[in-house]
Formats: C-alpha cells, sequence, structure tokens
C-alpha cells in the first residue's frame, strides 16, 4: 500500500513540490501516487494514469502514478480561482476514502488556501476538521506539527484569539492530552511520554497577578491527567518552554493555541516540519507550510517539507499496523 497525494490548490505550490517529490524518491522504493489533473505536471515529467491505488507501485519508477481528476480551466500559478474548489475537495475526499477503505496507506496532503475554499462555500477551517469528518470521527481531530527538535499540539486550532480563550476549558486540554498521550505511545514509539504544558499568560500567570486562567483551567487540566496516568507537567512560561534548554525536557509541548504552538516549530524547523493529524482513523501528514502562491511556479519552492510528510506518513503507517499486530 502507497501514500495517496492530494493535489491541493493547483494555482499554488503543490504541483511543483509534487514534480520534485517524484523526481526525488523514483528510485528509493518510497512510492506514492496522486490524486490531480494530469496537466498539471505532465508537461515537465512522464505520468501513468492509474485506476487503482494497487498499479501504483509498479509504475512509481518511470512515472508519477496518476488517479485523474479535471479541472475546469486553465491554471495560472500564482493565481487561485474558487472553481477550482470542487476538485480540490474531490482529491481530499477521494484519497480519504481510499485509506479508509485500506487501499491507500495514508493521506498526504498539499496545501490548500482556505479562503479560496470558504469563497466556494466550504464548510470547514482547514484539512484537519475537514478529514475528521470524512472520517466520522468529527470533534476527534487534534493538530500536531512534528520536526526533528519539537513536536507541539495546539488545544485550540483554526479560531481567532478571542474565541480561542473561550474554548479553552479543562476537558478540552484533557481530551486533547490523552490523544497525545496515546499517539506518541502507539505512532511514535514513545514508552510513557513526556507532556510538557504551556500557561496561557504571561510567566504562565505568575500565581494570578498575570492572569487566571493558570490557576483555574490549565493547572486542574494537568493535575487530571497525571490522576490519568499521563506524565503531564507545568503550566510552563511560555517564552522558555521552547529553548534549546527546555526541549530536551519533553516529548510534545501541549500549547494553548495554534501560534503558540506553531511558531516556535516553524521558526526552529520550517524546512523539515510536518504537520499530523491526530485522532483520526488514517494517518494524514502534510507539509508545514501553506499554498505560497507568491513563489508558486517560479520554481523556488523547497519539497523538502513534503518529502518529510509522506516518509512519517510511511513510519506511522508501519507503527499502527505494528501496534495492531501486537494488540490484535
Ligand atoms: N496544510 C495546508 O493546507 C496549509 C494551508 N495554508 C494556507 O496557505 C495560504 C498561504 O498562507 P501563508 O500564511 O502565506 O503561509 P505559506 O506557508 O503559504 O507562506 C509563508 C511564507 O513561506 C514561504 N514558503 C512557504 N512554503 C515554502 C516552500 N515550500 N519553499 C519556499 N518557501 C515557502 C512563502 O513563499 C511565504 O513567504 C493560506 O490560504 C493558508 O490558509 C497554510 C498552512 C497550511
Ligand atoms: N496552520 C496550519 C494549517 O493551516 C494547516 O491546516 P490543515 O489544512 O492541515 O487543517
Amino acid at each position: 500500500m502507497l501514500p495517496a497525494l492530494t493535489m491541493g490548490d493547483p494555482a499554488g505550490i503543490g504541483p511543483e513540490l509534487t514534480i520534485a517529490a517524484w523526481r526525488m524518491l523514483r528510485e528509493s522504493g518510497e512510492a506514492f501516487f496522486w490524486i490531480g489533473d494530469p496537466s498539471l505536471v505532465a508537461d515537465e515529467i512522464p505520468v501513468r494514469i492509474i485506476g487503482n491505488a494497487g498499479e501504483a507501485a509498479a509504475v512509481f519508477e518511470n512515472a508519477l502514478p496518476v488517479m485523474p481528476l479535471s479541472l475546469p480551466g486553465p491554471v495560472r500559478a500564482g493565481h487561485p480561482e474558487s472553481r477550482f474548489a470542487d476538485a480540490i475537495i474531490a482529491s481530499i475526499g477521494k484519497a480519504t476514502a481510499l485509506a479508509l477503505s485500506g487501499e491507500a496507506s495514508a493521506v498526504v496532503t498539499n496545501p490548500i488556501s482556505k479562503i479560496v475554499l470558504r469563497e466556494a462555500g466550504f464548510g470547514f477551517p482547514g484539512h484537519t476538521e475537514f478529514l475528521a469528518a470524512l472520517c466520522d470521527v468529527p470533534g476527534e481531530e487534534i493538530m500536531m506539527l512534528a520536526s526533528p527538535r519539537l513536536r507541539v499540539v495546539p488545544v485550540t486550532v483554526h479560531v481567532g484569539l478571542r474565541a480561542a480563550m473561550d474554548m479553552l476549558n479543562v476537558s478540552r486540554i484533557v481530551h486533547v492530552g490523552a490523544t497525545l498521550h496515546r499517539a506518541l505511545q502507539r505512532d511514535f514509539g514513545i514508552a510513557a511520554p513526556r507532556i510538557a504544558v504551556a500557561g496561557l499568560n504571561p510567566h504562565a500567570g505568575e500565581g494570578g497577578v498575570m492572569g487566571s486562567e493558570e490557576q483555574e483551567t490549565i493547572a486542574p487540566a494537568i493535575a487530571r491527567m497525571r490522576a490519568m496516568g499521563i506524565d503531564a507537567t507545568g503550566p510552563w512560561p511560555p517564552d522558555t518552554l521552547f529553548t534549546d534548554l527546555a526541549r530536551p525536557g519533553y516529548d510534545a509541548a501541549l500549547c494553548m493555541y495554534h501560534d503558540q504552538a506553531l511558531i516556535p516549530l516553524k521558526t526552529l524547523d520550517m524546512a523539515t516540519g510536518v504537520n499530523v493529524t491526530l485522532g483520526l482513523p488514517i494517518v494524514r501528514t502534510s507539509p508545514d507550510h501553506g499554498t505560497a502562491f507568491g513563489i508558486a511556479g517560479k520554481g523556488e519552492a523547497d519539497v523538502t517539507s513534503l518529502l518529510s510528510a509522506l516518509r512519517l506518513a510511511g513510519e506511522l503507517g508501519h507503527a499502527r499496523a505494528h501496534a495492531k499486530e501486537k494488540n490484535g
């Protein structure tokens, strides 16, 4: 079984990254297949249209295996159009269906533009929430960003900062922490995961002088996780939680909002960061960056994060298969 790579926004850097990934992986045996419009890649590399995922492995060394989708018109790199939304969404839907049926080992997504899809009536903030709906586990989805030097999980994701503050409560923090704990054990092979929980306010509230969320919400959530046998510590002052000195002390940082988690990760490891969705019955990874419309089609896009996402998808798939074998 191979991972299915989605098309992403055709006007973004997804097509050129797909071409670059195939060129780099064609001889290594780290095969994948792509679900998209063949015209986006066929001028650059050989393409083989496949009817089912099982045909992809034999083809990969000589051509990019493509499950074809048709776009309703020509694409101009860097110029997104909402008329492409149906095909972008269909690619994600097809990849997910193949992963759910066991025909694909994982879903690896090329970047989409949230505003372009929203303008076309798409009802989800991003892949993370859409995939949970497709997998019939709405609300179970957890976003993790993983890189060689850091793993972070935001408790609140694609919402404005004020709304994120309103969403923070003990049960949500515990739910995300427990999902993270299980994923670190099963998917990342860490027998006794150490989870560092970030505070929300400056100095983690400094005893209530700079905010009360640590005392009222975060510390009780940590206590509940500890009672469940989870090695959660904190709340730690967020400004020093990601330093070189602090990071070796934990396996993942549980953060209170999107940018608290993603800023340190992208600052440290933008090129090698991978977005992983936890809480799904399938493996899903993605590069950590977006559509990069400003450089699309210019040959400047770095493929490292997509390669990391494809590799991590393979590793997570093996880990899950191993866990399934062991536990029956
Ligand atoms: N997984 C996904 O589908 C994601 C989608 N997005 C979407 O992408 C769109 C653009 O978001 P931005 O905040 O501008 O983030 P972005 O990651 O697309 O771009 C930020 C900066 O990084 C550069 N960059 C990004 N990827 C690069 C690569 N592989 N090689 C070289 N340079 C690269 C861009 O040129 C830009 O200067 C938004 O609509 C956002 O919603 C953002 C993050 C993830
Ligand atoms: N900032 C991360 C991001 O936007 C990725 O979202 P998703 O499309 O993977 O849900």
